[in-house]
This record gives structure tokens, sequence and C-alpha cells, in this order.
């Protein structure tokens, strides 16, 4: 098997599936450094995703997602959480599937539908959106984030267990060590 010990390891899901949540906890697992795409972003632009979609547009979000990807990809050895729409684009799918381990957090619409007051102030793009259009998008996301090396089902899991059986996971079928 080849040895992956090396490189990043990488989130990706739809919004809301908890990337950024099991990323820190991930991190701090494997002893690695984390970096949250859309936090990147936020911290350049001073201000929440929602405003930089609403003042600056969405174009120059997904142009600034791309380059921070691109740069970080690569450096190794970082647990990386992208955006849950960064996957779209096809530069960043390929960049991302050959310089590090992907990892698809998967969750069911019925479980996402659970989340959805979490998380709909910070997240501009379900904005305005009624739920069969979000179910709509939801499904067609699956499609894209169907390019991965590594699937976890995450639905009636806390964050500690799904971390966990990632860690799992990268040791036995990645040869990640701790
Ligand atoms: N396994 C879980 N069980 C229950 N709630 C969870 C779980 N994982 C994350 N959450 C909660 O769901 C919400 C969204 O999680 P998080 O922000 O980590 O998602 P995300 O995938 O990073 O979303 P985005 O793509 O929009 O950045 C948070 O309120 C978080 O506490
Ligand atoms: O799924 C998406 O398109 C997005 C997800 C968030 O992580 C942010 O990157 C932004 O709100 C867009
Ligand atoms: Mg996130």
């Amino acid at each position: 098997m080849e040895n992956k010990c090396k490189n990043n390891i990488l989130l990706i899901g739809f919004m809301g599936v908890g990337k950024t949540t099991i990323g820190k906890l991930l991190a701090q697992k494997l002893n690695r450094k984390f970096i949250d795409i859309d936090e990147e972003i936020e911290r350049e632009f001073d201000m929440p995703v929602s405003q930089i979609f609403k003042n600056i547009g969405e174009k120059a979000f997904r142009e600034r997602e791309k380059e921070l990807i691109t740069s970080l990809t690569e450096k190794q050895l970082k647990i990386i959480s992208v955006g849950g729409g960064a996957f779209l684009q096809q530069e960043i799918r390929q960049l991302c599937l050959a310089s590090s381990i992907v990892i698809f957090l998967d969750l069911s619409f019925e479980g996402w539908k659970d989340r959805i007051d979490l998380i709909i102030v910070s997240r501009p793009v379900l904005h305005g959106k009624s739920i069969e259009e979000m179910e709509k998008l939801f499904y067609y996301r699956q499609e894209i984030y169907a390019n991965h090396h590594l699937k976890i089902t995450s639905d009636n899991k806390d964050a500690e267990e799904i971390a966990d059986e990632i860690v799992r996971k990268l040791i036995v079928d990645f040869d990640i060590f701790v």
C-alpha cells in the first residue's frame, strides 16, 4: 500500500455536515495543524461569509477559495476543511484528489434537515430557498462529493465518534500513524 502519511487530510461534504467541527477534533487527535478555508477567508476580509457574498460577491469568494486551496494543498500534513461549495470547481477537485486524502462526510437529507436552524443564518447559499430547493441542491451536490477517497456516514453519531472512526480508518487503510 502506498504510504500516505505525508498527505494533507481534506474534508468535503454539504454545508452543515460537520467538516469544521470534525476537522478540529481530527487535528487534535492526529497532532496536525487545522485550516478551515471559510474561516481563513473570513479573517482576510474581516467579515462573515454571508457579508462577503453580499458586499463583494460570491464570484470573488470562489476565486479566493480556489487560490487558498491551491496554495495550501501544495504544503503537506495539514487537516483542511473546505467550504461545502469548493468541490464544485473542477480545478479544486482535481487538485485536492491529487494532493490529499479526501474524506467525504456524508449525512442523509433527513439528518441534515435537523441541522437547518443551526446553520441557516451563516450560509448565504441557503437564503431564500424553499426546503424542496434545498433538497434538490443537496442531491445535486452529492454527485460532486462522490469524488473522494474515503466516505464516512455521520447519521446518529456525535462528532467525537466520527473523528475516532476517521482516525481508525486512516491508520488501517491509509498507513497514517499518530
Ligand atoms: N455529528 C454531529 N452531530 C450533531 N451536530 C453536529 C455534528 N457535527 C456537527 N454538528 C453541528 O452542525 C452544525 C454545522 O457543523 P459545521 O459548522 O462543522 O459544518 P460544516 O460542514 O463545516 O459546514 P460548512 O460547509 O457550511 O462550513 C454545527 O452547529 C455543529 O455543532
Ligand atoms: O456550500 C456552499 O456553497 C458554501 C458553504 C460554506 O462552507 C461557505 O463556503 C459558503 O457559505 C458557501
Ligand atoms: Mg465549515
